[in-house]
């Protein structure tokens, strides 16, 4: 044991057991499938917005439901976001619970894989990204990017491996729009190939989307949304997915829960459930 840093969290024993239901299972009782366990996990203003702006950092979770998200990212073998999020947080992406690799450990267990989805590698990451000031103080991984470039930058690369990360190419949609679509269910499969048996899915805005849409969203195992006692008003990040209609043309929901459980958390509601799809 070394001592923990003085970032680290606290998240009791006796705050963990409601959340197991909607976790990976420990026990080894996962199906067999190409598909890692995915979690799809944020959290939300009352008026649905994850940030105040695009680019802005906001603080939404109270303590305790932060120390959950730690707890969720000791219990993922990956964490996944957009390079919105990435350009926008500087994030460090690691765990921060007391006991994992970094935080009274030694090594990196507990800690998890961060990805970025960025297709045309435009992340302009440096050496003093929180990333890998983590990865040099050894409480964190470097992260692995993945794009649709070939043959990304070469110093960006040489900075990636030299701490343990590295660019994986992949093939992506282009949309009527031109914007690139990633193809979920190969991506899954790739970062399970690669040895990341669960994943969370963290945001921002445009990846909740995307996942959130049909038939993509069937790829979700569980679903766990805090929700802050605030409102951040026009102008933020809004989590909406695109509209769906019957075979009559009208209106329906987007998506929805079932087997949904309400944890009230500090000042926070924690929403956990899964994808129900179809009725
Ligand atoms: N409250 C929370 O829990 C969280 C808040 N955030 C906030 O969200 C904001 C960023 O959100 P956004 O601007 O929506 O950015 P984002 O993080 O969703 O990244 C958008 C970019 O990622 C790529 N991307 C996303 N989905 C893709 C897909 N399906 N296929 C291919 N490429 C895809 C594209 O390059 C796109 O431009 C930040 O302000 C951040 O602080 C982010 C994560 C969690
Ligand atoms: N759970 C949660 N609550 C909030 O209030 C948040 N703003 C976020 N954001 C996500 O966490 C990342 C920051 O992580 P680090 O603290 O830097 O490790 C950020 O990039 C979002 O993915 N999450």
């Amino acid at each position: 044991m070394s001592s923990a840093p003085r970032d680290a969290l606290e998240f009791p024993e006796s705050d963990r057991g409601f959340l197991e239901p909607h976790l990976p299972p420990q026990d080894g009782s996962a199906p067999q499938s190409d598909l890692p366990f995915t979690t799809l996990t944020f959290a939300t203003s009352l008026d649905s917005s994850l940030a105040l702006s695009p680019g802005a950092r906001t603080v939404l979770s109270g303590p305790q439901s932060k120390a959950m998200t730690h707890y969720l990212r000791s219990r993922h073998d990956g964490i996944v976001i957009g390079v919105g999020t990435a350009v926008a947080d500087d994030p460090g992406l690691n765990c921060r619970i007391t006991g994992v690799g970094g935080y009274g450990q030694e090594g990196l267990a507990g800690q998890p894989r961060p990805v970025v989805i960025d297709p045309t590698a435009r992340w302009e990451f440096s050496d003093d990204s929180k990333l890998f000031q983590l990865c040099r103080e050894g409480r964190g991984l470097a992260p692995w990017i993945i794009t649709a470039v070939e043959n990304p930058n070469s110093q960006k690369q040489a900075l990636l491996e030299r701490y343990d990360g590295r660019f994986i190419s992949v093939k992506m949609i282009r949309t009527h729009t031109g914007r690139h679509q990633i193809d979920w269910p190969d991506l899954l499969v790739t970062l399970k190939s690669n040895g990341l048996g669960s994943v969370m899915i963290e945001g921002g805005g445009q990846v909740i989307k995307s996942l959130l849409s049909p038939p993509y969203m069937s790829l979700l195992d569980s679903v766990i949304v805090t929700i802050a006692p605030t409102w951040l008003g026009e102008g933020g990040v809004v989590v909406s997915p695109a509209r769906r209609f019957d075979e009559g043309g009208n209106a329906i929901s987007a998506a929805r829960l079932k087997n949904v459980k309400w944890y009230p958390f500090g000042e926070d509601v924690v929403l956990c459930g899964q994808i129900k799809l179809s009725d």
